[in-house]
């Protein structure tokens, strides 16, 4: 299949290798426009996977039959938007990341678009990206001509298993969007692991509590204990995790906390919800993001 994956970091690296490696045609999209990128992967069994991929090809990309979007959510509008009209009508958007929202953001198509959450582990580790974990993606369609695309599951799964298809991805995508609501803001606060979270059950109760009142309003049959116990699973199998927000802020980078709590309390807001425990998260993050991206932009700290 010819393939465009659009941002090449720690998760499209990993597609760009495992996708090459099942022979299909693929290139990368990056910021820079230049004909290559070096993709380098480390697999948990500590086998690399070294090459130079074509990129930015814009024949290749009015060809393509799916574009695997891996870019932070804060990063996918604008480049989608601009590559969209490059695409062909058949041509399938997959847009993987964390966090909900940004197909919202898209101008009006008529594009199967596909919306997944995973939860393999990657990270950058010099010029290469360790595969620190394998994982499951769970993909679906978020427009109704995604509905059709069952098939791109079972070949995503023979790339980079496991791959599971929702016809109805919603309830996928709110359960990760409620890990993301606890252990994101919560670790870049204390400063701490996700294993070090298990001492804060207060809050994350409250937390919980506030999203399965949003999610029961999405339509998304949920009972808080087992909304609760899904946190306390992923808490304890990423415990040694830093979560990414809490890389974001520890390397001052925008983090991806307006589609996650953010996502949350502006889907609150509309059913006239207030959710003051994810309010306070939120302005809390928010704050310290302002802090270095006012720095780093020259503007006074007040105004
Ligand atoms: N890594 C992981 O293990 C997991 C990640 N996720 C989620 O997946 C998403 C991607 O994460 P991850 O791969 O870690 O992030 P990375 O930051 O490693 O990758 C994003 C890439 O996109 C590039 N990029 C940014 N803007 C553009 C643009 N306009 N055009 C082309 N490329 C661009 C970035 O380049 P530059 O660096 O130059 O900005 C970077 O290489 C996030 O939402 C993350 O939360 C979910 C589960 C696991
Ligand atoms: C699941 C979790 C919390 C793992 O660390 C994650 O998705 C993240 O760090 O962004």
């Amino acid at each position: 299949m010819k393939i465009t994956v659009l941002g090449c970091g720690a998760l499209g690296q990993l597609w760009l290798s495992a996708l090459y490696q099942q022979g299909h045609d693929v290139q990368g999209w990056i910021r820079i426009p230049q004909p290559f990128c070096a993709v380098n992967v480390i697999s948990p069994e500590g086998t690399a996977f070294n090459r130079n991929m074509p990129t930015n090809d814009p024949q290749h990309l009015a060809q393509s039959e799916l574009l695997l979007v891996t870019l932070k959510a804060w990063q996918v509008s604008g480049p989608v938007s601009t590559l969209m009209p490059m695409l062909n009508d058949n041509c399938a958007i997959l847009l993987l990341h964390n966090g909900m929202g940004t197909v919202d953001e898209l101008p009006a198509n008529r594009l199967a678009i596909l919306q997944g959450a995973t939860t393999h582990a990657a990270r950058h580790e010099g010029n290469s990206i360790v595969h620190v974990a394998t994982g499951a993606t769970h993909i679906g369609p978020v427009t109704p001509r995604g509905a059709a695309l069952s098939s791109l599951a079972d070949m995503l799964h023979n790339a980079l298993p496991d791959v599971a298809w929702h016809d109805n991805i919603k309830p996928s995508l709110w359960n990760k969007l409620a890990v993301n609501c606890v252990i994101n803001p919560l670790t870049a606060l204390y400063n701490c692991t996700n294993g070090d979270l298990l001492a804060y059950a207060d809050q994350i109760e409250q937390i919980c509590q506030e999203v399965a009142q949003v999610m029961a309003i999405e339509g998304v049959e949920i009972h808080r204990e087992s909304l609760l116990s899904f946190v306390y699973q992923v808490i304890e199998s990423t415990s040694a995790n830093h979560s990414s927000m809490l890389q974001d802020i520890r390397n001052q980078r925008h983090t991806e906390i307006d589609y996650i709590t953010g996502y949350l309390l502006r889907r609150g807001r509309k059913f006239g919800l207030t959710l003051p425990v994810n309010t306070r998260l939120f302005e809390q993050i928010k704050r310290k993001e302002n802090d270095y991206e006012r720095v780093s932009s020259g503007l006074p700290g007040t105004w």
